[in-house]
């Protein structure tokens, strides 16, 4: 397989979709490494195996739709694997290993089928310090914006992901870049104010488009230099429930057609009738209580 990514949005090929099917129970308060699953722990709303894979099912059937290749990681026994977008991810034609949070770890030997026929050529291990999650790092052609935390405590929240060191190693691999850093605002309970990755919170879309949510940022300064890059007129502003809701967080299958969530109107309103997208929508309430959505449940192989 030649892979092949260098933007957000180009025609997809092919993909790696989480794996839905022996997900496990809800982990305790204590052991959720996420606010919007501790949210959904403390509420007693966090959800059932069944409704997970129908969900994913669902989406499976408009990648499947539009002629795009599925990989699917391999069932580790009452393991969460449905995020695939954190475990690795695709920067031009190489695989970057991530070095996820460690309550993760397992997730990536259900990938081994799916790195081998990457080969070993293409793939490339970080050392073990530089810590980073494919949901902090977004390919936008020149640019790679990569969300991190600069935080003295960075150790002590579960939910910062990507640490500086993994941005410099990441600037030695990839010099033409221009690699832009973002630092979020995190919180491990609170899904109000914390977000727990740079898809959480900025999203581009379409060729020269974003979603974007303000308040993911630390620094004004970031959010405004998005915004420069971008142009006002083509972003799209979400406000604080939409971001709990994890509108930033659909899927781009083409410039032209995204795959977002059915309860998302005011956004996908906005897809169709103002930048003339196609909106194909998918049930994921179910999913979003899991602190991830549609990006998070994709790991782009190729693109057009
Ligand atoms: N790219 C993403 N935003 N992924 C969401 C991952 C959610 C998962 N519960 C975690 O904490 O790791």
């Amino acid at each position: 397989m030649k892979l092949n990514i260098n933007n957000e949005t180009g025609m997809l090929k092919s993909v790696v979709l989480g794996m839905p099917h022996s997900m496990g129970n809800a982990h305790t308060l204590e052991e959720s490494y996420d606010a919007k699953s501790y949210h959904s722990i403390y509420n007693n709303i966090y959800p059932g195996e069944e409704a997970i894979v129908h969900e994913m099912t669902e989406f499976e059937k408009i990648l499947k739709k539009y002629d795009v290749e599925v990989f699917r990681p391999h069932i580790i026994e009452d393991y969460n694997q449905v995020f695939a977008r954190d475990v690795a991810f695709v920067i031009e034609d190489k695989m970057i290993i991530s070095n996820i949070i460690p309550e993760r770890y397992n997730e990536q030997d259900a990938y081994r089928k799916i790195f081998a026929r990457v080969g070993w050529k293409k793939i490339i291990n970080l050392p073990d310090t530089a810590h980073i999650e494919g949901g902090d790092v977004i390919v936008w052609n020149d640019f790679l914006f990569v969300g991190t935390c600069f935080s003295q405590d960075y150790r002590n929240f579960k939910t910062a992901r990507t640490n500086e060191y993994a941005i410099e190693v990441l600037k030695d691999y990839f010099p033409k870049k221009r690699v832009i850093d973002l630092e979020l605002i995190k919180n491990d309970t609170d899904p109000f104010t914390g977000v727990l990755h740079l898809d959480c919170t900025f999203n581009p879309v379409g060729t020269d488009k974003c979603i974007i949510y303000k308040e993911g940022f630390v620094d004004e300064s970031d959010y405004r230099l998005l915004l420069d890059i971008f142009g006002e007129e083509n972003c799209f502003h979400v406000t604080k429930q939409e971001m709990f809701e994890m509108n930033p967080n659909i899927f781009s299958i083409s410039p032209e057609i995204a795959v977002s969530d059915s309860s998302f109107t005011r956004l996908n309103n906005h897809l169709r009738n103002e930048w003339g997208m196609t909106v194909e929508e998918v049930p994921y309430r179910e999913i979003s209580k899991m602190g991830g959505l549609l990006r998070c449940s994709t790991l782009p192989l190729v693109r057009e």
